[in-house]
């Protein structure tokens, strides 16, 4: 596949690595309230984003969704009325890897650009 104006970004031939837990939770604490959860086999960083409204809850959806298409890199989310649980892994790696830590970091630039 290759990019486009839009996608930045094409993993499908690049090789990723785990990082381990250490560093994981290392790089977490510059993220304020993301976490490191799930089993030492089936890891992710999440975090759990709160709103005013179903409208700003959808607009944030819609504002990562941005940030998904173009990273190459698509969290799982759990959307509710006014909150939405964003969740990431590197399923090549079958854990973190940087990818992970740096769609974290762009979906909390994303919210201090408001
Ligand atoms: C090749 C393809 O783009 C990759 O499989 C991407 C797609 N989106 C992805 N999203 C997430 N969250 N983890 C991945 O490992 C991943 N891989």
């Amino acid at each position: 596949m290759s990019t486009s104006t839009l996608q930045q970004k094409d993993w499908s031939q690049l090789k990723r690595s785990a990082l381990s837990a250490e560093h994981v939770r290392a790089q977490l604490t510059a993220l304020e309230d993301w976490v490191l959860v799930g089993s030492d086999t089936s890891p992710a960083i999440s975090k759990t984003y709160r709103f005013a409204n179903f409208y700003e809850t959808m607009a944030f959806v819609n504002a990562l969704a941005l940030i998904a298409h173009q990273q190459d890199h698509h969290p799982d989310l759990e959307v509710g009325y006014n909150r939405c649980k964003v969740s990431l892994n590197t399923h090549d790696v079958g854990g973190i890897s940087e990818t992970d830590i740096d769609c974290a970091r762009r979906i909390e630039a994303l919210l201090k650009l408001a």
